[in-house]
């Protein structure tokens, strides 16, 4: 009676053009309540081996049936919570602790409280772990490796693949786990497939494969390898086959006793039978088991709570960003200088007398005599916004505005009080030299716009002075156009611009982040490839990761909500619960579209950069940092289909401006987000049941 059968299996790595054969043609049956050790050197495909039969990897060809069931790579396991596997590395979760360790795998077996902690007793007992507090990132090597067997045989199963577990255990305790492991084959049906390094080790087992080239060179009780290869010990036997296979490499193929492979067809005996029955069949474990979510669950809360830098990154980072927000971005610039060359008045003191003029210029004769006007606007030129430098000749505050020290020049002619004198006595009002000439450093348009702004303002509030000082209408010299702004007042910055699209993008991209880096990191140190091989669900630990992400950033969203409303100086005008569905609509978005991303590689390095590709491409093209009408057509149209643009200009059009459900820009977000769920959601349920293994 065979646990595990594995009938001409062939598996090779690389592409088409650079295809390396690991496995050629191997047949291995390992008997029902018996030790099979698998030895070989290194490299020579024992690991490939043990995936392909738990199903992670996918054969060329061939056939592997564990518990009568044919393995498939691209299916759940049947049988998969019968199955015990430790794999080479430890694949455990550093942040948890042996108690919580064992407690997660057993919850995700399914078993019960009860049953857990006699096991868990009993096990610890065995393998002298360490106390049950101490956390496996501080566990040696050794002790990490009996905490992943530990993890292995927690739900007694019936088949138990082991690759390695002896490695760095010390030679009394590698005793006690041989014999634990021999007393369980002859007191159950537990069948065991081991790999192991040390070679005499495997003198233990009941049948011993010996692996090279892809095949195995023999397979026999290991006292029957002795005598057939004239050996004292299995390192012996395994040099003197090697020597074999140099020196007839084509007729020893056949070396394999076939007799012992053929598949026993034979019904399983009754007491086997109704044990395997009584077991629960994969069928019947509930899609969405509570004890697996549970679990799952509270490992990513224990997991999060000991990961300082994570929690920062959850729940500090958007209190950080939107400080930053606040005060970094999109506030109007202060203490910007600008060239003075007052050719009217050289000394610039004298324009102090000016400062609080409220007189007026008419004489006795009501005719507009002017006297240093110039003074009028410069003073107008508000100290807190703009400072201003003065200087005598243009050369200089040239080379000064060339090295950046000012931002431009303002050259005032010598004779504007006495030209403007004329032009209002005479009513010409042609003037044919220039006033007042600006020159502007344009190679940083943010400022020189601002400085432009700014100075038409101050142009503006000396033409209104100056004007009513000789009783003639203001409108005179002032540009023909009147500016009323609403939503926000003339003054307001680019933050009620900014604010909606960079909230989404905290929101989305730090989802993104942590649902993204949470599940790589589980399918980089193995516990991904532990959980799916103990039969949980991919679409579990999906829903498990959004509803955890859920959690976290609804707190984010309260913070974020509370940090803007006392830092950003931006007025909340629409509905706050449609602002907050927003923001979960964008949380979804996020989760799902990590969840994705972190299945397509298992390359943390490569996950990095498309993270950060994805969030430095659409914080670029969302129109939050730029109008989307400075866009090209097509780019606009790409832009346009981004999770953050048209949300943002709904959050937008809900805050500042006061629209609700009947604004179709609102509809159109909510749209957007829908669409983009359904679409994440699609792509990462695909994505998780192509790859659905991890290759680490
Ligand atoms: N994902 C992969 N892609 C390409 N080559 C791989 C991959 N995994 C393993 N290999 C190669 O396949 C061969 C067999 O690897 P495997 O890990 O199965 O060996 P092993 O016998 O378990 O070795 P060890 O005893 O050192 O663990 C090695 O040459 C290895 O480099």
């Amino acid at each position: 009676m065979n646990s595990v059968e594995v009938r001409n299996v062939h598996k090779s790595y690389g592409n088409k053009k650079d295809k390396r054969a690991v496995l050629n043609g191997l047949n291995l049956s390992v008997a029902h309540s018996s030790i099979y050790a698998l030895i070989g050197a290194s490299g020579c495909g024992k690991t490939t081996l043990l995936s392909c039969i738990l199903g992670m990897k996918e054969l060329d060809s061939g056939t592997i049936k564990v518990l009568r069931h044919k393995v498939n790579h691209d299916k759940t396991s049947k049988v998969g919570h019968l199955i015990g596997f430790m794999p080479q590395n430890s694949a455990l979760i550093g942040e948890l602790t042996i108690r919580e360790t064992l407690n997660y795998f057993g919850s995700i077996f399914l078993m019960s409280k009860k049953n857990l902690e006699e096991r868990s007793q009993m096990i610890k007992e065995l393998l002298e772990l360490p106390p049950d507090d101490r956390l496996i990132e501080n566990l040696s090597g050794g002790q990490r490796r009996r905490v992943s067997l530990a993890a292995a045989i927690i739900h007694n199963p019936q088949i138990l693949i082991l690759d390695e577990p002896t490695v760095g255990v010390d030679s009394i305790l590698r005793d006690k786990i041989w014999k634990f492991l021999i007393k369980s084959t002859r007191k159950s049906n537990l069948s065991i497939i081991i790999t192991t390094h040390y070679i005499s080790e495997a003198q233990q087992s009941d049948r011993c494969g010996m692996m090279r080239d892809g095949i195995l060179l023999a397979e026999d009780a290991p006292k029957n390898i002795l005598t057939k290869y004239n050996a004292k010990d299995l390192d012996e036997a395994f040099l003197n086959l090697c020597l074999l296979k140099q020196k007839v490499p084509d007729e020893f193929e056949c070396i394999t006793d076939t007799a012992e492979l053929i598949i026993d067809e034979k019904p399983l005996d009754n007491e086997i039978e109704s044990k395997c029955d009584s077991l629960l069949p994969f069928e019947k474990r509930k899609k969405f088991n509570l004890q697996t979510i549970d679990a799952l669950s509270k490992k990513e809360y224990i997991r999060m709570k000991r990961q300082y830098a994570e929690v920062f990154f959850i729940l500090i980072l958007p209190i950080l960003q939107i400080l930053g927000l606040a005060y970094a971005i999109g506030g109007l610039p202060k203490g910007l200088k600008i060239g003075i060359i007052n050719n009217e008045v050289l000394n610039s003191s004298i324009c102090n007398q000016y400062l609080n003029f409220n007189d007026s210029y008419l004489n006795e004769n009501y005719e507009c005599i002017f006297n240093h006007v110039s003074c009028h606007l410069l003073n107008e030129i508000n100290d807190k916004d703009i400072t201003k430098v003065y200087y005598d000749d243009f050369e200089k505050a040239f080379l000064d505005a060339k090295k950046g020290n000012i931002i431009g020049v303002l050259t005032i002619n010598q004779n504007i009080s006495n030209i403007l004198t004329k032009m209002f006595k005479d009513g010409n009002l042609k003037i044919t030299e220039s006033l007042i000439g600006i020159s502007l450093d344009q190679s940083d348009l943010q400022l020189t716009t601002f400085m432009q702004s700014k100075l038409y303002q101050a142009y503006e509030r000396f033409n209104k002075k100056l004007m009513k000082s000789c009783e003639f209408s203001e409108k005179l010299l002032s540009i023909p156009m009147n500016f009323e702004t609403f939503y926000a007042s003339i003054d307001s910055d680019f933050k009620t611009t900014i604010f909606p699209a960079v909230i989404l993008q905290i929101i989305m991209f730090s989802s993104m982040g942590y649902t993204c880096f949470a599940i790589a990191q589980s399918r980089i140190d193995g516990v991904w490839n532990r959980t799916l091989l103990a039969g949980v669900r991919p679409i579990e630990i999906l829903f498990t990761q959004i509803f955890v992400c859920f959690f976290v950033i609804i707190i984010s969203l309260v913070e974020i909500g509370i940090t803007s409303y006392f830092t950003l100086d931006v007025p909340i005008r629409g509905s706050l619960i449609l602002l907050t569905i927003f923001g979960i609509l964008a949380c979804f978005t996020g989760s799902i579209t990590g969840i994705a991303m972190s299945v397509l590689t298992d390359n943390l390095h490569a996950i990095s950069i498309i993270s950060l590709a994805i969030v430095q491409g659409t914080s670029t093209l969302s129109g939050g940092y730029w109008p989307l009408e400075a866009q090209p057509t097509l780019l606009k149209y790409i832009s346009l289909a981004l999770p953050v643009t048209i949300p943002s200009f709904s959050v937008r059009n809900i805050a500042v401006r006061g629209l609700g459900l009947e604004d179709p820009i609102v509809q159109y977000g909510f749209v957007v987000c829908i669409i983009w769920i359904a679409f994440s959601l699609i792509f990462a349920y695909y994505a998780i049941n192509k790859r659905r293994f991890s290759s680490k």
